[in-house]
């Protein structure tokens, strides 16, 4: 990997409600106060349209087959051409009109306005845990079978939605394609918000030594579903940068990409990997 330019990268954290122009709205002006202070690529969290819920996704979906129709996509493009930044736009939900399927979709944008990547969230989120938590994504949403990264100028991207955090996998061929970060629009809640959401994203970055960032929504405690906040960014050698609470705000970090050569240099993993032992691991 070459010294590039740092990349000053901010997470918002933005308080969402039932109203989705009021959710773009608000959007708008937090990447626009992210661009002011210094920030060249600005993420948002995941569902940053609409609440998060299945009962949700369906009446908030858009079709991106025809973008000009689509206000979140134009809202996403427009403001990242306005500020000539890069755009995670976190995710929302889209309905692909030949088949009706529903996906959680997350959109990036160039600092042009163009769009660069489509990631739709590949491993949905179906858990059960009797008396905490039971959601079933797969109720409504279909999952995305590609795997999705981009270039900057800073270095090269991986972008993952949420649950796909849990899959170490898709942070591993992400980074060994070439990624020094990994972002994740999420939305973890309170019962494996406290005990998983720090620990995956250390361990994340910890497994393929690069920088993590985790962007979730503010809590809401009258929506129906209470996300955990704590959006955060972690650096490549597990230690976490910058982290917020639960109320909305932006977080700010400065990511170098040599600091991925001067950690893999000193606990040199990378190069100690004995595919030739676990080579049959997809069993
Ligand atoms: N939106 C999600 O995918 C939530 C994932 C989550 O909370 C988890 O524990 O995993």
């Amino acid at each position: 990997m070459s010294i590039l330019r740092p990349l000053k990268l901010a997470l918002v954290q933005l308080a969402t409600g039932v109203d989705k122009a009021a959710n773009l709205a608000r959007a708008r002006a937090k990447v626009i106060e992210a661009a002011k202070a210094g920030a060249n690529v600005v993420v948002l969290p995941e569902c940053f349209n609409s609440p998060y819920g299945t009962n949700y996704f369906p009446k908030y979906a858009e079709s991106l087959s025809q973008p000009g129709s689509s206000q979140s996509f134009a809202t996403l493009s427009e403001v990242a051409k306005e500020t000539s930044i890069y755009l995670i736009g976190g995710s929302i939900p889209e309905i692909d009109p030949a088949t009706n399927n529903l996906y959680n979709t997350s959109l990036v944008f160039s600092p042009t306005g163009d769009l660069l990547a489509t990631h739709r969230k590949i491993h949905l989120f179906d858990i059960d845990i009797p008396g905490k938590i039971k959601f079933k994504e797969s109720e409504v949403l279909s999952p995305g079978d590609s795997m999705t990264t981009f270039e900057t100028e800073y270095g090269k991207i991986g972008l993952g939605i949420c649950y796909d955090i849990r899959f170490p996998e898709l942070a591993m061929a992400a980074a060994r394609k070439g990624c020094f970060a990994m972002v994740y629009p999420g939305a973890f809640n309170m019962t494996t918000g406290p005990l998983h959401w720090s620990l995956l994203a250390r361990s994340r970055a910890v497994d393929n030594q690069i920088y993590v960032a985790l962007c979730s929504p503010a809590r809401d405690l009258d929506a129906t579903y209470h996300a955990w906040g704590h959006s955060m960014v972690v650096d490549p050698n597990g230690e976490v940068m910058e982290e917020l609470e639960a109320s909305e705000g932006i977080v700010i970090a400065d990511l170098h990409n040599e600091r991925v050569e001067e950690v893999r240099r000193g606990i040199p993993v990378t190069t100690q990997r004995r595919f030739d032992v676990y080579k049959n691991v997809a069993v």
